[in-house]
């Protein structure tokens, strides 16, 4: 699909989108727990599909009910129905659901899409094994074969290149059992997204002591507790939070583009990118947060300096905000990139480079030099959802019309996007192109 995009006056209110790091979890949990749950505010995005998809092959039922909520009835561990699952391009879905497929003893077939391909899973050769599971990959990547059952144990891991995989092993060790057993974890990177995965597991009744992320210990068996102990609830609701990632865009279009509102994201989430507010502050942002809505206008926006290491996702946004910021904004973190849908620091060079927008890379630094004016251009989103958000956003002050191709690529995480820029305001054209075209 090819978008096009006009300069555009922006102004209105517009609801976030559901969160796919808060619906793909609550999938998870709810397949893991014995009981029913009701997922609230469900999302569907394609990520968060393949994630109803996983656990539907691994045993849940899920029925969709009058008002949209899901409902699910969890198995309390897996029962996979068949010897594969499809995790689409989801790296958290992969990520996460790899130790739980492996608590099953068949052997099971895991494969993805799209640039999850090529996107590094050598972890789970390293650690697997250590935990009894066979593991057969391709030299690291997708598919992945796993045969467990899956044996919690004391284990080291390196969590520098991304927390999904903590995340996985989080809730594959809850759900086996774990007791008196600790993850050790050197240099664990995205750490919010942990306090993420502990909100929800803690939800479904799992508790793990977090000891400064730099181990997660379960606590042994309590040989004084009462032999049988209560029976689950018979269903648990689950509400999925609305997205800071995707919302950040839309705050950004505020920035630049005229007074929004954003409604339905929660000001105390645990979720990282959150922290886009700070950046909003820092640029002099009109910016008024309040516990139901954030109010959000352009001012005069200066340079800033923002540490993304630990929300690596709000790079795109960030550097549409900064093309519009006086001055040269610095964002660290740049090594946090390369593995995502596509390797972003390039990415957003390349495209913001089209539209005019300077961008250095200093090791670990990247440097914004803001303009007056950005360009119109004919971009590509490399099949990267954020890079086409990104550069849809820093259109909307461009002088002349932009056109952004393989523009679907948001429908990873923000199907409704191009819907709700238009809802604001923005000029939106799209056309779809042939297959072969
Ligand atoms: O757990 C999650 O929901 C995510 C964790 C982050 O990945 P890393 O931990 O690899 O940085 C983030 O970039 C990704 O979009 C979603
Ligand atoms: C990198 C992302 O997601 P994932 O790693 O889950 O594919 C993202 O949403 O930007």
């Amino acid at each position: 699909m090819i978008v096009t995009i006009q300069p555009s006056q922006i102004k209105g209110s517009i609801q976030a989108p559901a969160s796919k790091s808060s619906m793909q979890r609550g999938c998870a949990a709810s397949l893991l727990y014995l009981g029913t749950t009701v997922i609230r505010n469900p999302g569907h995005s394609n990520d968060d599909k393949a994630a109803l998809g996983v656990i539907k092959d691994l045993g849940a039922k899920v029925e969709t009910l009058a008002d949209g909520s899901l409902k699910i009835a969890g198995t309390g561990g897996v029962n996979p129905e068949s010897g594969t699952v499809n995790c689409g391009e989801s790296g958290l879905g992969i990520r996460m659901f790899t130790p739980i497929v492996s608590m099953s003893n068949k052997r099971i077939t895991i494969n993805g899409e799209g640039s999850l391909v090529t996107r590094p899973m050598d972890f789970f050769d390293e650690v697997l094994p250590q935990l009894g599971v066979e593991i057969i990959s391709r030299e690291g990547k997708l598919p992945l074969q796993v045969k467990g059952p899956l044996t919690p144990k004391d284990i080291t891991i390196d969590g520098s290149l991304s927390s999904q995989f903590l995340t996985g092993l989080l809730m594959a060790y809850a759900a086996s059992n774990a007791k008196g057993v600790t993850i050790t974890v050197d240099n664990l990177k995205s750490k919010p997204y942990i306090d993420l995965t502990l909100a929800v597991m803690k939800q479904f009744g799992w508790e793990v002591e977090n000891r400064n992320y730099e181990a997660f210990h379960f606590k042994a068996a309590d040989p004084k507790a009462p032999a049988a102990s209560m029976p689950p609830p018979p269903q648990k609701t689950y509400t999925v939070e609305g997205d800071w990632s995707g919302a950040a865009f839309l705050l950004v279009t505020g920035a630049i583009a005229g007074d929004i509102t954003v409604k339905g994201l929660d000001v105390q989430s645990t979720q990282a990118d959150r922290a886009v507010l700070q950046a909003l502050q820092s640029c002099g942002a009109k910016l008024s947060i309040q516990a139901e809505q954030i109010e959000v206008g352009p001012a005069e926006l200066k340079a800033f300096q923002f540490d993304a290491t630990e929300c690596p996702d709000l790079f795109p946004p960030l550097v549409a905000l900064a093309s519009y910021c006086k001055g040269t904004t610095v964002i660290e973190g740049v090594g946090r990139l390369t593995h995502k849908e596509s390797n972003r620091a390039l990415t957003l060079q390349e495209e913001f480079g089209k539209m005019g927008v300077e961008i250095e890379l200093q090791n670990d630094l990247m440097l914004i030099k803001g303009v007056t004016a950005l360009k119109g251009a004919a971009v590509h989103s490399h099949h990267d959802h954020r890079i086409a958000m990104a550069c849809a956003v820093a259109a909307l002050k461009a002088t002349g019309e932009t056109t952004i191709s393989e523009a679907q690529a948001i429908n990873k995480s923000y199907p409704d996007f191009y819907e709700h820029i238009q809802e604001l305001g923005a000029i939106v054209n799209k056309k779809s192109v042939a297959p072969n075209a």
